[in-house]
């Protein structure tokens, strides 16, 4: 998967929230998205999922326009802000109600994606009661579950303890590793650095920096080998 953003702008209420902004990303890679509070980052995830249309600018999937002859990305698994989920069901439940909107994912592999984010499949409680770590499991495990090619997760390590962090380190690797294209947006400095294989500064709606990984993770700091 190839996308290329050209000139993309969003001016909401007068307000000009993405400025002018061109990138071009390619799958097998993680591009973290770095930048203060209210920079524009989700806005940016929102453009590329086809969940907002740029006022101006263009934004190509595979050389097929957003917004012109394609309205969604084709096969993408999204962590945006809280998801919905039932809050009388179980995970599992809840997962396999998200999987027949498109049919694609097995119940097997909705189990092992229960499994990869460290919630168990046959666990009874509701999604209620789940404390805000395993919610925000469920919301990783429902971005994943379908193996996408485009990958676009907005702070998925917020409510996530050491185990956690590790968990999705090593998903979402794996999932780069298997060709996705992965957007990534996170506060943690360390963590986007580590994890990303491109990182883009973005400030006041604009792309202030882009740099490539500075220096190969060590082994003792874990998930890539
Ligand atoms: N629904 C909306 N209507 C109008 N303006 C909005 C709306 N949602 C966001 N904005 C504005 O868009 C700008 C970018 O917001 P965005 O949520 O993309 O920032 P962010 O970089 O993701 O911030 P954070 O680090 O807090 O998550 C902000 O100025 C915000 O006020």
């Amino acid at each position: 998967m190839r996308i290329n953003l050209s000139h993309v702008t969003k001016v909401i209420k007068g307000a000009v929230v993405l400025d002018d902004m061109s990138m071009t990303l390619a799958g097998g890679r993680i591009y973290g998205l770095r930048g203060p509070n209210g920079s524009g980052k989700t806005m940016l995830m929102r453009a590329i999922c086809g969940l907002i249309r740029p006022t101006s600018g263009e934004i190509a999937i595979d050389d097929r326009l957003l917004g012109k002859g394609l309205a969604f990305p084709d096969s993408t698994g999204a962590l945006i802000e809280n998801p919905a989920f039932l809050p009388q069901y179980t995970a599992l439940q809840n997962l396999r109600l998200l999987a027949m909107i498109r049919g694609v994912a097995t119940e097997a592999s909705l189990r092992q994606t229960l499994t990869d984010v460290g919630l168990r499949a046959d666990d009874q409680r509701v999604f209620r009661k789940f404390s805000l770590g395993m919610k925000q499991r469920l919301g990783i495990a429902a971005a994943l579950m379908e193996r996408p090619r485009l990958i676009v997760v907005d702070e998925p390590t917020n409510g996530l303890d050491r185990d956690g962090v590790a968990q999705l380190r090593g998903l979402l690797t794996r999932h780069r590793d298997e060709g996705a294209l992965v957007v990534l947006a996170s506060h943690d400095r360390a963590e986007l650095e580590f994890l990303s294989d491109e990182v883009f500064e973005i400030s006041e709606g604009r792309l202030a920096a882009h740099h490539g990984r500075t220096e190969e993770p060590t082994e003792s700091t874990g998930g890539r080998q």
